[in-house]
């Protein structure tokens, strides 16, 4: 199973913005649209390093000695939060280095995945056999009035699995967990990996695909976001035997389909993902 680098730009992407290294710089007034007054009023709270599920992977990379404790926390870490640590993960490869490696962790993570769910290895394979990878590196600039400003709006990932890098050492990735916004402080060598839409309609909702969001600091930040998803063509529905007698909570939808629809809408919650639910 490998992973292609097609990008499927031609569905959508992300909104083109004016250059905001300058905006930063100039004393002008903030644009309109960065404002979020929301801001001062959401309270968010601040987790520990070790508070975000933290996973060893050298426990989970021999399919002979696989740690189960270790897998079993994979396991929850996918339904109860949608996001998790994983480490060890050192940073020091070009960008085409580090998508190929993190190409084979997310293969890695869905064997494990298909174990934890009691899905069948091929189909989980199959699923993802032509799989895309996409990149996207988000700047954040320093501002001085960081708390009136906004990063990357709340969103779930409409793609299967992100692993985020945070490229320095600035914390500003807020996660939504029972309707609190919880801010996220990483492990130094860790990388963030997250469930996204099209996952949690593979799981029949059992992996849960995360809001979150990004505010902006008074010093810059870097993060390098890779994204991976099914080819196109492949049809979004729940694997074999993850559909109890509640029946399948999602439309079927291919993931072309799905991409599009996610990059029409406004970038907003899970408003993507909810428009695919059954019952609402
Ligand atoms: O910069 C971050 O921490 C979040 C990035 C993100 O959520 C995204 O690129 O989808
Ligand atoms: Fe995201």
């Amino acid at each position: 199973m490998g992973s292609k680098s097609t990008n499927p730009l031609e569905l959508g992407r992300s909104l083109p913005v004016p250059n905001v290294q300058e905006l930063a710089q100039s004393d002008d007034q903030i644009p309109e649209r960065y404002y979020r007054p929301e801001a001062d009023v959401d309270p968010v709270a601040s987790i520990d390093e070790d508070e975000l599920p933290v996973i060893d992977l050298m426990k989970l990379l021999n399919p002979e000695l696989i740690d189960k404790d270790e897998l079993f926390r994979l396991g929850s870490a996918c339904r109860e939060w949608g996001f998790f640590q994983c480490v060890p993960f050192h940073y020091r490869d070009t960008l085409d280095t580090y998508t190929l490696k993190i190409g084979k962790v997310v293969d890695c993570l869905y064997g494990l995945m298909a174990e934890d769910l009691g899905v069948d290895l091929q189909d989980m394979l199959n699923i993802f056999r032509d799989q895309i990878q996409s990149v996207r590196i988000n700047y954040y600039p320093p501002c001085k009035q960081a708390n009136k400003v906004l990063g990357l709006s709340p969103h779930s990932d409409g793609i299967a699995l992100t692993v985020l890098l945070q490229a320095n050492d600035v914390h500003a990735l807020q996660i939504k967990k029972n309707d609190k916004w919880l801010l996220v402080k990483p492990k130094p060598s860790a990388l963030i990996i997250n469930i996204g839409d099209m996952m949690e309609i593979m799981t029949n909702g059992k992996y849960k695909s995360i809001e979150h969001r990004a505010i902006i600091n008074i010093e810059e930040r870097l993060s390098i976001a890779t994204f991976h998803l099914p080819s196109i063509d492949v049809l979004l529905r729940p694997f074999p035997g993850l559909v109890n007698s509640n029946g399948e909570l999602y439309k079927t939808i291919s993931a072309k389909e799905y991409t599009r629809e996610y990059f029409a809408g406004k970038l907003n919650g899970k408003n993507a993902l909810e428009s695919m639910k059954l019952r609402k």
